[in-house]
């Protein structure tokens, strides 16, 4: 089964037509490499896939369910199985890394909020809290303020409450942007090993293509709204992927003509 099915996807802001018919499949287990210019698209995409934007034509299986057509305890159910990592640290900030952590679980308890509350978790949601944040190296910040880790922790943090949540899907929108290449590297090496531990499924955007050309199975480029771009990261050049970036490439610019396929679509 795919963990992600999309089928001539359309999204528009208004008049704004920013998802262009797109198509893409990513199987339980892979990892894909989302690539593109600023404004073609990508976030919109990611945002459409977690429920936060609803789509307009087209789309969007999440393990073998449609994203459309449920109702909010559904749709709440089906977003349990998605974490996200995003470029702007979604967590927040002014309380514990540990209450961060528990947030993870909130829509797997019947009483929600008040159980994932470090004051009311019971001791299994508090030690699988803890053994999260030590996978990620940070059982010894637990009790510090978000606001007071540096973006690389923040980031850990992220991925450790998405252990916590049981995802089964990561989507990860710039998970590196903000952070110096070392630190980068080191939570795309965390983000991937603990998705292989666990067999989880990414789709992750990112912009610096030298991380595209050494993680992931598979690279996906996207330009002014659709993809061009679709094979597995070996047989990616460097060059098709510096195309993504030349050109037409946002969706708020007028098109010329119609962007034609820098790779064959292989899937
Ligand atoms: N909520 C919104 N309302 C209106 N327009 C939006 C909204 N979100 C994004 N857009 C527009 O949609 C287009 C695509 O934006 P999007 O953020 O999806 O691109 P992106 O590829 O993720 O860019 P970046 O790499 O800069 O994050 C842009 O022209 C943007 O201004």
């Amino acid at each position: 089964m795919n963990a992600i099915t999309i089928t001539d996807l359309h999204k528009y802001y208004a008049k704004l037509h920013v998802l262009r018919g797109l198509n893409l499949s990513v199987s339980q287990g892979e990892c894909v490499i989302l690539l593109g210019a600023n404004g073609c698209g990508k976030s919109t995409l990611m945002r459409c896939l977690n429920g936060l934007a609803p789509h307009d034509q087209g789309s969007i299986h999440i393990l073998g369910e449609p994203l459309t057509g449920l109702s909010a305890a559904q749709l709440r159910r089906l977003r349990q199985k998605i974490g996200v990592v995003f470029q702007q640290f979604n967590l927040v900030q002014n309380v514990s890394v540990f209450q961060n952590v528990l947030y993870g679980a909130l829509g797997q308890q019947r009483l929600g909020l008040l159980t994932s509350l470090s004051c009311f978790a019971t001791i299994e949601l508090r030690k699988r809290a803890m053994a999260a944040l030590e996978r990620v190296g940070l059982a010894h910040k637990a009790q510090a303020e978000c606001r007071e880790l540096s973006g690389g922790q923040q980031q850990r943090v992220a991925i450790a409450r998405t252990l916590m949540q049981d995802a089964e899907i990561i989507i990860a929108d710039e998970p590196v942007a903000s952070l110096d290449p070392k630190a980068g590297r080191e939570i795309m090496d965390l983000l991937l090993d603990v998705v292989a531990e666990r067999g989880m499924t990414v789709l992750c955007t990112l912009h610096q293509l030298e991380f595209a050309q050494q993680y992931g199975d598979r690279i996906v480029g996207m330009k002014a709204g659709r993809i061009v771009l679709d094979a597995p990261r070996q047989q990616v050049k460097l060059d098709d992927m510096q195309q993504l970036y030349q050109g037409e490439t946002r969706v708020d610019q007028p098109l010329l003509s119609t962007p034609t396929c820098l790779t064959p679509v292989t899937h």
